[in-house]
């Protein structure tokens, strides 16, 4: 369904240029869920944001159904309907004004969708998909919580009968409790609507959840990529294996003597330094919950 190609994206122009993604190839079929993982300023939402239009690549090639993915100002309403996206900050992204209900019925109007009755029958349908109790159709967003504004974000985003659901830190603002219930129906959604997914994600538990393949980036180059099985249990390269150590049990990868050590002489880590880390995580930070 979705094909990235050599994608290559830059920020400003001339002496100021800055390469923040140098080459990054992937194909998604539908059903099929990518995470994109890697730290604070890696690329990561550069690449999930060329391809739902709002970055222009430098170079590459993105394909929807083997058509040039344009910018999003250039994509055709039904290209624009097929690829949704849900940003990390779930009350800056609906309108504080308006009622839950009126919030997931936009898309509805604007793309024409039957009349006010049908409407309500499909926000109704809507609300229920995503666990959203209907008492909260009258609210406005400061009267929700962080999980339900997140919930009537990803209501809206699928009022558009997406194909491909662009997810980005979609649950970092939210608590663990509850990002554990969104990340479970986005799950049963991908299962029950063969919806694909992007999603960007500091949380491996998620990542280990949700997705089937992953694309470990790091300073602006994919690192590592592949089936989650192969990259979260047994990663080739030794950045995957920081992230890891950091993200999944970040006190015991300190207490590692030599990691701790390298990090604080800001030394590159040795691979004895990362065998040590991955002790750590193969005895048990990855296998059982982290948190
Ligand atoms: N509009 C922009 N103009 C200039 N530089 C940018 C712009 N957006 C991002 N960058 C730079 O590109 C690099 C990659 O940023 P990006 O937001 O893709 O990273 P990220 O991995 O998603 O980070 P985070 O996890 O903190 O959101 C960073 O160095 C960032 O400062």
């Amino acid at each position: 369904m979705l094909q990235i190609r050599d994608l290559v994206i830059d920020y400003g122009k001339g002496e100021s240029r800055f390469r923040a993604l140098h080459g990054c190839s992937f194909d998604l079929e539908p059903g099929q869920v990518m995470a994109v993982v890697g730290e604070s300023g890696s690329g990561k939402s550069s690449l999930v944001r060329a391809v739902a239009g709002l970055v222009a690549p430098a170079s590459g090639e993105m394909l929807l159904d083997g058509q040039a993915l344009p910018p999003l100002r250039k994509r055709p309403p039904e290209t624009r309907r097929i690829i949704q996206m849900v940003f990390q900050d779930p009350g800056a992204s609906l309108n504080p004004l308006h009622r839950v209900h009126a919030i997931i019925e936009e898309p509805l109007l604007v793309t024409g969708y039957g009349d006010a009755a049908r409407r309500a029958v499909r926000v109704a349908e809507l609300m229920e998909m995503t666990q959203l109790s209907t008492d909260l159709a009258r609210r406005r967003p400061r009267e929700l919580s962080g999980g339900q504004k997140q919930r009537v974000a990803i209501a809206r985003a699928l009022a558009m009968e997406p194909r491909l659901l662009i997810a980005d830190e979609a649950l970092s603002a939210l608590d663990f409790t509850t990002q554990d219930h969104v990340s479970r129906l986005l799950s049963d959604l991908r299962r029950d609507l063969n919806l694909a997914m992007l999603f960007v994600s500091h949380d491996m538990r998620s990542v280990r959840r949700m997705a089937d393949d992953v694309c470990v980036i790091e300073k602006g180059h994919v690192v590592e990529q592949g089936a989650v099985s192969d990259v979260l249990y047994n990663p080739k390269s030794a950045y995957t294996r920081l992230l890891l150590a950091a993200a999944l049990n970040p006190r015991a990868a300190l207490s590692d003597p030599r990691l701790a050590e390298a990090l604080e002489n800001g030394e590159a880590v040795s691979e004895e330094a990362l065998k040590g880390v991955m002790d750590i995580i193969r005895g048990g930070a990855l296998m059982g919950d982290a948190r």
